[in-house]
């Protein structure tokens, strides 16, 4: 075959598959076409784009400029001082311009050292007026401000406004609002951080995080109140002020009449202020380990009312079943008792007392007043675990504690007051436990006997008195009547020569108040009387046995 044969044989082919090579060439063209189509409409897109920017960015920035200066502006409002200080010092350099370095020097000069005159001439104005609030803005704006925020996203101290969950709990949120910090106080000791809730949240929301809180701010103790609704204040603690031990407070030095039997001052608390019991209208419960420091709980009240013990107005009764503690003061007490036996006769013969006010003072007042007629009785009771509970039979355990409730409940209005130290403050050892509207709680073993002292959740609001460190004695938690949080306190330390010098005062030139526990009383705690023990032959004293 020749090259005629060749020919022809393509023009067959061409003539089978031709239609579809022109098609494929059209398709090529087609897409080469659309892609530069496509190239063209991009690039006019990025100008279009481009255009629109350039003619939106006025207005883009005008209305970010707006939003700036509406934010500065709430600022400034929010924190008006700050704002006042910048623009008087701007005001001040713009009129008179910058002062030269010598001026400013001599400012500084002159102003530190009338500040030091403040300071030394009347600290405590100059601590209200000047130091604290100085402190407290510069801790604002150093420390929390920065972190505000994050602790409480953190913290989980915020509220957010879903809008939107699915079934998986994946939520759409549209906002969130944070509590805001309205002002910082600060003294040495504390910083206290008032705080605006946001809608939504409960003073209860932050209690619950005091536990985090302590840890976020890096303190031992952080306290949670609430001044008025919708407001907490946080008391953050920087420094300890009962680190170091209070030495005994001075003996009032008044007459018997002028000692303040409502308010007796035996310590500090850990705001600086007085730390003060009740002695006349009140019962002290105080509850700590062995170590913990209940003698001072049992001999600064003392100490505190001395000069109405010496003038007698006020009659001290005492119950110490290790004996050593009160029998260093024996002269002082009225009477003192160190078994289960003396402690039935004392209550007896309180009951007998109380019954006798009760009669003088039926129809005529509510409320006794004292007087030597009708002294402040105050019954001291060491270790009343050991009383109730580990010594004598059950019978008289029981009878002990009715004999006490009795005078718990009906004593108060007839100047009749119950000091009670324990161990173990569980209610199987102080069944009266509740009759004590006064509680200190100091150094406990363990978590739970705090709620038991100081009542249920007081821990959690931390009164963390099963972390009160051994070198601590004397520190602990107290909950008066009217108080809803615990607050920490320390008991001045009364050594022996305290001691000594407060016999002295009461029972000058070896003289002595105390006389022994009647027979008659005795007996019938005996059960010598032939009523077994309860003291029932004085039939308004049956106790329920
Ligand atoms: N307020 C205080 N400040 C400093 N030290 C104190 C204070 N109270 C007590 N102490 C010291 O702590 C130690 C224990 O105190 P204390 O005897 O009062 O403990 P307690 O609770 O009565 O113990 P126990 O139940 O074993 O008698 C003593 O050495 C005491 O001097």
């Amino acid at each position: 075959m020749g090259a005629g044969g060749d020919v022809s044989n393509i023009v067959a082919w061409l003539s089978i598959h031709g239609a579809t090579l022109v098609w494929l060439l059209v398709a090529l063209v087609g897409v080469a076409v659309l892609y530069k189509i496509a190239t063209l409409l991009r690039a006019a897109g990025e100008v279009v784009r481009a255009v629109v920017w350039v003619l939106a960015a006025p207005f883009v920035g005008a209305w970010w400029a707006g939003k700036g200066l509406w934010w500065l502006g709430r600022q400034a409002r929010r924190f008006w001082r700050t704002s006042l200080g910048f623009v008087g010092a701007g005001g001040l350099v713009l009129l008179v311009g910058v002062p030269p370095a010598g001026v400013l020097a001599t400012l500084a000069l002159v102003a530190g050292i009338a500040g030091w005159c403040w300071w030394f001439a009347w600290r405590e104005s100059f601590t209200h007026y000047m130091a604290g609030p100085l402190r407290g803005w510069w801790r604002r704006w150093a420390v929390y401000a920065p972190r505000w925020d994050r602790w409480m996203r953190r913290l989980d101290l915020v509220v957010r406004d879903v809008v939107a969950e699915t079934s998986e709990g994946v939520q759409t949120v549209a906002a969130v609002a944070v509590p805001r910090l309205v002002w910082v106080r600060s003294d040495p000791w504390w910083d206290t951080l008032r705080v605006a809730l946001a809608v939504g949240q409960a003073p209860e929301d932050v209690t619950g995080k005091i536990s985090p809180l302590r840890a976020a701010l890096r303190s031992d103790r952080v306290l949670v109140r609430e001044p008025e609704p919708g407001v907490v204040d946080i008391a953050v603690q920087r420094r300890d002020l009962l680190a170091t031990t209070i030495p005994a407070l001075p003996i009032p030095d008044v007459a018997g009449d002028q000692v303040d039997l409502r308010t007796a001052t035996i310590g500090l608390t850990e705001f600086g202020e007085a730390f003060t019991v009740p002695l006349l209208g009140g019962h002290l419960l105080g509850a700590g380990e062995t170590g913990g420091g209940k003698s001072s709980l049992l001999w600064c009240p003392i100490r505190a009312v001395a000069p109405a013990v010496r003038d007698g107005l006020v009659r001290l009764w005492g119950v110490d079943p290790k004996v050593l503690e009160m029998a260093m003061c024996r002269p002082i007490f009225h009477r003192l008792g160190f078994g289960p036996v003396d402690a039935h006769a004392i209550l007896l013969e309180l009951l007998d007392l109380m019954q006798q006010r009760k009669r003088e003072l039926a129809g005529r007042s509510r409320q006794v007043t004292i007087s030597r007629g009708t002294p402040l009785e105050l019954l001291f009771l060491d270790e009343i675990g050991a009383l109730l509970k580990y010594l004598g039979t059950r019978q008289q355990q029981t009878v002990l504690a009715q004999l006490l409730a009795l005078v718990q409940t009906q004593g108060r209005a007839l100047g009749f007051g119950v000091s009670a130290f324990v161990q173990d403050p569980s209610k199987e050892t102080v069944p009266v436990r509740d009759l004590f509207p006064n509680r200190v709680c100091l150094r406990v073993r363990t978590s739970s006997q705090v709620d038991m002292v100081l009542g249920e959740g007081m821990r959690d609001l931390g009164a963390l008195a099963d972390r009160i460190p051994h070198h601590l004695p004397g520190v602990g938690y107290v909950r008066s009547e009217d108080q809803k949080e615990a607050v920490r306190v320390r008991a001045a330390h009364v050594t022996d020569d305290d001691l000594a010098d407060l016999v002295a005062l009461i029972c000058p030139g070896g003289a002595s108040l105390n006389s022994p526990i009647p027979e008659e009383y005795l007996a019938a705690a005996r059960g010598d009387d032939g009523d077994g023990g309860g003291g029932a032959r004085r039939s308004n004293l049956r106790p329920v046995a």
